[in-house]
């Protein structure tokens, strides 16, 4: 891979998280092909990265190895169409939710297509990636996709393509459940009399700890969480409230709906 010209299509966040990493990791900014109609995004990638990235695709296209496809899924097919007659020949990766990688190799005109469901904590080299590999990707191919997105986090691999919409449910938007719980969380540190950013530090710090707790730690969620709960104190007087309000139902729900979603994606712009 380290020779390798690898060209983003789309360079807005997910894009910008990869390509961090990549430059981080040693590539050479000529390496990376970047196409980006949103002027402003395209200055943000020159001021960020120095990074010249293009407004159109070019026939400068065809030196890539690996094409990543790094659209909404809702402008994949119109982003693609033009494309066709210089990505052909490349790996792609794609991190669009939803679209399915049959689309892919349609629209790309190659079968060998990695999908991937990233999350934001890439920005910081702290994300987790579902992988899925159509079976034209060899396991050479697979190592330079692992090799491509390691600056950004972990990776985890899965057999069944329709598993990357549970993958996006959980791990894809999982970070916005996180900051949704943090933004209540605050909310109650002012209804407390805290200031929000007093909630902000101690909400923040306390999930970063807890976290990192789990992850050192061989016991489950439910025995850390039980060993937090003292009989009649604090900890069990709110899990009981969250349970009278039923909260572990609608997380279930809220993440089913983005599984959901996730499958509609594919077959709306697929
Ligand atoms: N933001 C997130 O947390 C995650 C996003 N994704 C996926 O990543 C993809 C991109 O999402 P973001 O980076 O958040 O969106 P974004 O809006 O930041 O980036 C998309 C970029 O594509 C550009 N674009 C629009 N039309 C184009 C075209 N025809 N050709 C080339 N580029 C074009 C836009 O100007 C924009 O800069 C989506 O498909 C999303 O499903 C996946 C995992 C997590
Ligand atoms: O909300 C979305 O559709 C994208 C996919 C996962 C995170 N953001």
């Amino acid at each position: 891979m380290s020779s390798q010209v690898i060209a983003f299509i789309g360079g807005g966040n997910m894009a910008s998280a990869i390509i961090g990493g990549l430059l981080r990791a040693g590539l050479a900014p000529a390496q990376l092909h970047v196409v980006e109609p949103h002027a402003p995004q395209r200055d943000k990638l020159r001021a960020e990265f120095g990074l010249q990235a293009l407004a159109a695709g070019d026939a400068s296209l065809g030196r890539a190895g690996t094409v990543v496809w790094a659209v909404k899924p809702q402008l994949f097919a119109e982003a693609a169409a033009p494309l066709r007659a210089w990505v052909g020949g490349a790996l792609q990766l794609s991190v669009m939710a939803g679209i399915p990688s049959a689309s892919i190799a349609r629209a790309s005109g190659s079968e060998r297509v990695v999908r991937s469901m990233p999350n934001t904590p890439a920005l910081i080299g702290q994300g987790i990636a579902g992988l899925y590999a159509r079976p034209a990707v060899s396991a050479e191919e697979r190592a330079t996709i692992e090799g491509l997105l390691a600056p950004t986090g972990q990776t985890l691999w899965v057999e069944r393509e329709e598993d990357l919409d549970a993958v996006t449910a959980l791990s894809g938007s999982g970070p916005a459940y996180f900051f949704f719980f943090v933004e209540a969380m605050m909310a109650a540190a002012v209804d407390m009399g805290l200031t929000a950013e007093q909630g902000r530090r101690l909400a923040l710090a306390t999930c970063a700890g807890a976290a990192a707790l789990g992850l050192a730690s061989d016991e489950s969620p439910t025995t850390l969480r039980e060993r937090v709960t003292s009989k009649g104190g604090t900890t069990h007087a709110a899990i009981t409230a969250m349970q009278a309000d039923a909260v572990d139902a609608a997380i279930r729900r809220a993440v089913l709906a983005a599984q959901k979603r996730a499958a509609e994606l594919g077959r709306e712009f697929g």
